[in-house]
């Protein structure tokens, strides 16, 4: 059997699991530690799927650890707790791997980590799992239903309950199942550059297979995983950027039209900004804002590689916004991002109760400023990416309670896109149900004035 070397894959997931422990966000951590690795290929695979799979399945293997070792996971020392964490996490969920090379790997691991005589603890522990695993599944699980749920498929307590108590605990399972497979990426087609079939043949001619959405004129799935998506073809000639299908269906709700004045409160990186400009023809003006000047840098690489000029950024608070009046507006709001946490492996031990009050507070501030900045007939969207009914639902009840002059605002009767939206405007995607991210996005404008 192979050493385990300092280039080794598991030892670049043990870091990059540590620097997360330390409170770096996963993405980044992960980016940053494959890229010092110079792993390529089915390492750099084997990296992200050990990295992931053990931040998003941390419940579920602490309570194992529990289980089988003298000490519960929490009283662990950090470095034996990650090694177990990634150990039990290959004999359980990566069946590609032999359980031998998983338990020898992960045994050399400790001793490589000076965790010497340890290392014999280790051993057992994981060979302990296979046995009782011979039998049946040893992961203990409480009678509560919710607590029995959020071990399982490895989520908090809260978020179980909440999707339980709007779907019903079958129906949120599904989704807390979902939310742990991989991601797939969508690409979003730069109509003013190239079409849809152009793209697809110029992926398979280099061997990534894609699917067009049926129900999104410019999405095309990638089947295959595409390796870095800059060396893909038609990045640098800016035929396409991507985005997730749901996020594309917001631009829609949307409608902007050729000409008009398009402002786009909370833009950065520039998804959205850059179809809403492609979507007018790249014909009238898109003002971008945000409130982070270095994100902001992002929307204007995107519109320069996308060859958009009707884009224009300006860093501000969405929260001081004015002096603006626009046709239409978009307030893609900072949220709590729990209709993206397949994307975004420690999402769902970021957020608590406390933060997603915290941001419905940020994202009514943001709304009722932009709303100011509506010319008397346009056309607002408020959209998140979050499943959570206090920074969507709740928002646009109370702010319509605020202001009795607005109301929601349909999406015209003939739009292609009517299917996707409730009558009154509000558009709601279920991941599980639709197989895209989490998205809620609800259309508003002023109430015709009464004689
Ligand atoms: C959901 S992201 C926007 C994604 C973007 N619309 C797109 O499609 O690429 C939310 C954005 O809100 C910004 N933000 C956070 N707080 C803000 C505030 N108080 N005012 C304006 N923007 C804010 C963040 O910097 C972040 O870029």
């Amino acid at each position: 059997m192979p050493r385990p070397s300092r280039g080794n894959a598991r030892w670049v997931a043990f870091q990059t699991l540590t620097t997360i422990r330390e409170g770096a966000f996963a993405d980044l951590a992960l980016d940053r530690h494959l890229q010092r690795s110079g792993l390529v290929g089915a390492d750099r695979r084997l990296v992200t799927e050990l990295v992931y799979g053990c931040v998003r399945r941390q419940r579920t293997l602490d309570a194992l650890i529990d289980l089988l070792a003298q000490r519960p996971a929490a009283q662990q020392p950090p470095v034996l707790r990650t090694v177990l964490q990634l150990g039990l996490y290959q004999l359980r969920y990566l069946e590609q791997i032999p359980t031998a090379a998983a338990v020898a790997e992960t045994v050399q691991l400790a001793k490589q980590l000076g965790l010497g005589g340890l290392s014999g603890a280790v051993n057992a522990i994981l060979r302990q799992y296979l046995r009782q695993s011979e039998e049946r599944d040893p992961l203990p699980l409480p009678s509560d239903p919710i607590a029995a749920l959020a071990i399982h498929q490895s989520f908090p307590d809260w978020l179980v309950q909440l999707w339980s108590d709007r779907l019903g605990l079958d129906e949120a399972e599904f989704l807390c199942h979902w939310f742990n497979q991989p991601p797939s990426i969508d690409l979003r087609i730069n109509p003013l550059r190239t079409e849809r079939s152009q793209v697809q043949a110029a992926l398979e001619a280099v061997g990534i297979r894609s699917t067009p959405d049926p129900q999104l004129p410019q999405a095309l799935r990638l089947i295959d995983p595409p390796g870095p998506i800059r060396q893909l073809p038609g990045f640098d000639e800016g035929w396409w950027m991507v985005q997730d299908s749901s996020a594309q269906l917001i631009a829609h709700l949307v409608d902007p039209q050729p000409g008009e004045t398009v402002l786009d409160v909370c833009a950065a990186p520039g998804g959205k900004s850059t179809h809403l400009a492609e979507l007018m023809g790249d014909r009238g003006q898109v003002i971008a804002c945000d409130s982070s000047a270095k994100r902001l840098r992002k929307v204007q690489e995107n519109a320069q590689r996308l060859q958009l000029s009707s884009i224009t950024t300006r860093a501000i608070d969405g929260r001081q916004i004015k002096g603006i009046q626009a046709d239409r507006i978009l307030v893609d709001a900072p949220c709590s991002g729990l209709g993206t946490l397949h994307r975004h492996a420690d999402g769902r031990w970021r957020q608590s109760p406390d933060s997603v009050a915290e941001l419905a507070q940020l994202q009514s501030e943001i709304l009722d400023a932009a709303a100011a900045c509506l010319k008397p007939a346009g056309t607002l969207v408020y959209a998140t990416c979050t499943l959570h009914p206090a920074e969507n639902e709740a928002v646009i009840e109370q702010f319509l309670q605020r202001h009795p002059d607005w109301q929601m605002a349909p999406l015209a009767a003939d739009s292609p896109f009517q299917a996707w939206a409730e009558a009154n405007g509000t558009l709601r995607i279920w991941p599980h149900r639709h197989d895209r991210d989490g998205f809620f996005g609800a259309r508003l404008q002023r109430s015709p004035a009464r004689d």
